[in-house]
Order: structure tokens, then sequence, then C-alpha cells
């Protein structure tokens, strides 16, 4: 804890001085006036390193200094689940301290979800679709998105100056600090995507002298890069523990976050709330195939460019997206996440190709039913709204209550 004490002093030291800068105010006397940047910190680490922790608590700390910060927290790892379902990658501003009680939300839950009066019960994240849990599926894609994730964020602190001085915090995956040979160029491409998409000034290795001696040697020059030890209270998990809490996030996202009080205990509350208001009722409607078009971003299994024969050329890429019929056998969807798109541009002349991979998501749905006589889907959805013309995107996600 002594190490996260004092990155907390230092991350505190650039916040203050930055909204200095802002302000116009003098430096104290011996104080150097100059690289007031706040803090843009880039945490890294191999699995089970407890970089989220660390996240966590270095936003924890930073909200409850008193000095009404609200930090940015990033999570590009897509097995997270952060404040949406597992699969997507999301960034919120985070105001009050972030609740550690329970795995279905890991940072905080959306205000999305069931209300409640804890202010980190509230956040407003925003979401991308990446839709698988490994980042080397489509890093092309997962590239695509952390940089559209920077420029939204960038917009905000453009029109929040005051808001920016409080930094921002990324939690990444664990296949950025280490992987395979191959995949190499891959996460290193990712890593530098994060740099440049959030304008990273603090590098932060978690416990792995060969990335940190990677990324001094790499980034040392232009950027701070400290190394923190492992926790020694980190846990191991292991893979099954991880689907399970998967499960657990998606059950939570649609049904809210069913807590048993222990036994003999009749009446409880969460944060000055009864528990019984954390439960949600979604909504189960049918919709016609044609109602709702469905999109997934290249082909279902897809080997690596590097793979092709040589002189062979993809039939689709691997950004394109691609129109699924629910009445083919073998469409993938029954028991699908469904990811809900922000709708496209109004503007005719606005419009573009691609334009799906740079729309935000609203919510999430799961295909519970295919009648593919009828024409039909059943879809779970967490409000009764309707469906109809709404664009979704599809990934190798699937639940089943
Ligand atoms: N200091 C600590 N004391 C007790 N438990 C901890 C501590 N640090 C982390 N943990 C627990 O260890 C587990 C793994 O930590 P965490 O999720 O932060 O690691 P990670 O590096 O982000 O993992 P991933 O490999 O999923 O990216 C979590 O269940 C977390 O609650």
């Amino acid at each position: 804890m002594t190490a996260y004490g004092n990155l907390h002093m230092a991350f505190e030291q650039m916040r203050v001085r930055s909204l200095r800068k802002l302000h116009g105010s003098p430096a104290p006397e011996g104080e150097p006036d100059s690289g007031a940047e706040p803090p843009r910190v880039l945490i890294l680490g191999p699995e089970n390193s407890g970089k989220t922790t660390v996240c966590k608590i270095l936003v924890n700390y930073a909200v409850r200094s008193g000095q009404g910060w609200a930090p940015m927290l990033v999570n590009v790892d897509p097995s997270e689940g952060g404040w949406a379902v597992p699969g997507a990658l999301s960034t919120a501003a985070v105001s009050g301290p972030i609740p550690t009680s329970s795995p279905a939300n890991p940072l905080g839950s959306a205000a999305t979800s069931a209300p409640t009066t804890l202010a980190s019960n509230a956040l407003l994240p925003l979401a991308y679709w990446y839709g698988h849990e490994d980042t080397k599926r489509n890093y092309l894609l997962m590239d695509r998105l952390i940089r559209n994730l920077g420029l939204h964020i960038s917009d905000r602190f453009e029109n929040d100056p005051e808001g920016q001085t409080a930094g921002l915090i990324v939690d990444t995956p664990s296949s950025f600090a280490s992987g395979p040979g191959a995949t190499t160029e891959h996460r290193q491409k990712l890593i530098k995507a994060c740099i440049d998409a959030f304008k990273i000034n603090v590098i932060l290795v978690v416990g792995h002298e060969k990335l940190n001696v990677e990324m001094q040697r790499t980034y040392g020059s232009r950027l701070t890069v400290v190394k923190i030890p492992k926790s020694g209270g980190v846990v191991e998990l292991d893979r099954s523990y991880r689907e399970r809490v998967h499960n657990y996030q998606i059950h939570n996202y649609f049904y809210g976050e069913v807590i048993t009080p222990p036994p003999g205990i009749k009446s409880t509350t969460q944060g000055g709330e009864t528990l019984t208001d954390l439960t949600l009722a979604p909504s189960s409607t049918a919709v016609n195939f044609s109602d709702l078009k469905i999109y997934r971003i290249g082909a279902e299994t897809m080997a690596p460019s590097s793979a092709l024969p040589i002189g062979a050329a993809r039939v689709i890429s691997e950004m394109q997206p691609v129109l699924i019929d629910p009445s083919q056998p073998g469409s993938g969807l029954l028991n699908a996440i469904l990811a809900i798109l922000a709708p496209f541009n109004t503007d005719e002349r606005e419009r573009y190709d691609e334009e799906i991979l740079d729309l935000t998501v609203m919510g999430f749905a799961v295909i519970t039913n295919l009648d593919i006589a009828h024409k039909k889907m059943t879809i779970l959805s967490p409000t009764q709204g309707s469906l109809a013309g709404k664009t979704a995107l599809v990934g190798s996600y699937e639940w089943q209550e």
C-alpha cells in the first residue's frame, strides 16, 4: 500500500499543478511551473497482477481526497465487464468511491441499472462493443475502438477543462503485457493505440520486470514509466471462475443485483436502499427477423492474415460488417448477446461505409429463441422499448438463463 499511497500523492500534485496552471495562479516559491499536466495513467501487467484493483484504489483515493475530482476511468479489457456486459470497452467519470462488494459490477454500476443512492452506482458510461473475450481475436477492431474512446474523451476534456485536471486511469487486459511470440507486434500496437488515444503521460507496470524494461526502452524518453510491486493479496482467478463471473455479470445486467441477506436477517439495506429495489424486471418480446438488422464484424472464424496462403486475399476483411440472416441455419444467433447501437447519422452526407464500427452502444439484449418457420425471434431486453429499425452487433458472447 505504501507504493500506491506514494503514487496517489504524486498524481494529486499533478492534478493540483494542472488546475493551478488552468486558473493562472502563481506557483509557490521553489516549485517549477512547467510540465503541469494532469495524470493520464496506463496500467499494464500480466494476468492476475491486480491491475483492476490498482485502478480502483487510485480512483478511490482521488475521489476521497475532498477536492471534488472526478477522474475518468477507462476499461479497455473486454473480458472485464466494466459498466456494461463483458465484451464491451467503456469509460466513465467517477465522482464517488467505487463499491467493491460484488464481482457483478467490478467498477461500480451504471445509472442504467437499478437506481441507488450511492454516487458511483449512477455512473454514465460510454461503451463500445468489441464482442470477444480475447483481444487477439480482432486486434484491428480493438485498435479502432480504443481510438474512438480516446476521441470522445478528448471532446469531453475540451468542453470541461477543469474536469480534465482530475486526469484519467486506463485499465488494460493482461494480453497487453505478454503473449506468444507472434502477437508481440499486435500488443505493442494496442499499447501504442492507448498511449496516443488517451495522451498517456505515466505508464504503471505491475510486477513484470521484462515489460518494465520494454516500456522503459520504448517510451522512457518521453513518458514516465514506473514499476510497482504486485500486491501480496491478489487472488489467482481460474478460467471456470471467470466464466461464472461473466454469466453472473450478464444475469445482473438483465435482472439487477439480487443480494440474499445472511440467514437470520430479515431486512437489510445497501447504501440506504432496500435490497428489493435492486432487482430489475426485463421484458421478453417477439420481433420479426426484418425488424432488427444484425451485423457481425468480420467472419465468425478467421485465420490471421499471416496464415493465409501466399498471394491469397481475404473474402471478408477483419473490419467488414457482415449482415446476418437469422433464417439461415448456423447463424449462431441463438442465445447470442446483441449490442443495440446508437442510431446512424441522420445527415446522409455524413454517412460512411464503416460507420457501424464507430457507433456507441445504447444497451444490450439477448436472443432467447429463434422461430425460423414464422421468421420471429424472442429477445430479452432491459426495457420494453421497440427494437424495430434498430441496428445490432453480435460478438462471440452467449448467455443462457
Ligand atoms: N490487495 C489485495 N487484497 C485482496 N485481494 C486482492 C488484492 N488485490 C487484488 N485482489 C483480488 O485479486 C483478484 C484479481 O485482481 P484483479 O482483478 O485486480 O487483477 P487483474 O490483474 O486486473 O486481473 P486480470 O488478469 O483479469 O486482468 C480480484 O478478485 C481482486 O479482488
